[in-house]
């Protein structure tokens, strides 16, 4: 086997299921993701998209199966039977997680510049200074009016909240960010430049990233591998293009003809 880290998977995901009560909301997931990859999770609403993306972090702890990340020093570790401490830091430094909506991702009662600062902080770094550099410095990169760094995420649109949520997750600089219908509920316009802002940051960052989206679009645009699920189920994955044009199975082709057609 290669020793050269790029060549490794960065997660490792086998068999993993997900159960409410009686009702099975992922069944038997497997996959891997390498550094820098972009891989989409579509399925129409209630497939377990979510269910499968809060697993993935150590949420949720699955009924059966194994979720394994390789950290930034080398070392495999199973994500869901390392102790609670050491998930919370790798959720605060080398992982990240964009929520749907950005009050769920967001101190809504802090400044945005706390905001940002916060994973910096939880990291040790107390000088006001260099916090405050550091805000300004991420709101500019994710277009934000670094002039607003005292203003309250509420007074932001829902646009430049995600923004902020996005700033707030990179600020660490994670190898790892996991994005849950990042753009749904925002006008077209807006979608837009976010999803080209996110796909400029992946790309310059060399992040690797899962995305939770029901837009094919969004698969499209940002995804170098696209992953099909249904009722739970992976039902098809490859590379985005060959999903999206070729699709094989014949609900990915409902979805893909759905889209197209008028
Ligand atoms: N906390 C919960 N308690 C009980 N059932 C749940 C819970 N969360 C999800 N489910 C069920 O699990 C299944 C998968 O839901 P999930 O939210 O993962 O799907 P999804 O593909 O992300 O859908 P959406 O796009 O609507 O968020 C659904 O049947 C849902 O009703």
């Amino acid at each position: 086997m290669s020793n050269d880290p790029t060549s490794q998977p960065l997660l490792r995901v086998a068999g993993v299921s997900h159960r409410f009560g009686a009702a099975w909301a992922v069944r038997d997931a497997s996959f891997q993701l390498h550094p820098g990859e972009v891989l989409a999770v579509v399925g129409e609403s209630g497939s377990g998209k979510s269910t499968l993306l809060g697993g993935l972090a150590g949420r949720l702890q699955p009924a059966h199966g194994t979720v394994e990340y390789r950290r930034a020093d080398g070392v495999w570790v199973d994500v869901h039977r390392i102790a609670e401490a050491e998930r919370r830091l790798l959720a605060r430094t080398e992982w990240g997680y964009v929520e749907q909506h950005a009050a769920d991702g967001l101190r809504m009662n802090v400044s945005a510049g706390a905001n940002i600062g916060e994973r910096l902080m939880g990291l040790g770094s107390r000088h006001f200074g260099h916090l405050r550099a550091q805000a300004t410095h991420w709101m500019e990169r994710v277009e934000l009016d670094a002039t607003r760094v005292d203003d309250l995420p509420r007074e932001f649109s829902g646009g430049m909240r995600q923004r902020l949520q996005i700033a707030r997750n990179l600020v660490t600089r994670p190898r790892l960010v996991l994005m849950d219908e990042p753009t749904s509920g925002l006008d077209v316009s807006v979608q837009a430049r976010l999803l080209d802002l996110i796909r400029l940051l992946v790309a310059r960052m060399h992040l690797a990233a899962i995305i939770v989206t029901h837009d094919l679009g969004v698969a499209r645009l940002l995804a170098h591998r696209t992953m099909v699920m249904r009722h739970g189920r992976i039902v098809e994955q490859g590379l985005t293009d060959r999903v999206l044009d070729d699709p094989q199975h014949e609900y990915t082709q409902l979805l893909v003809s759905s889209v197209v057609s008028p």
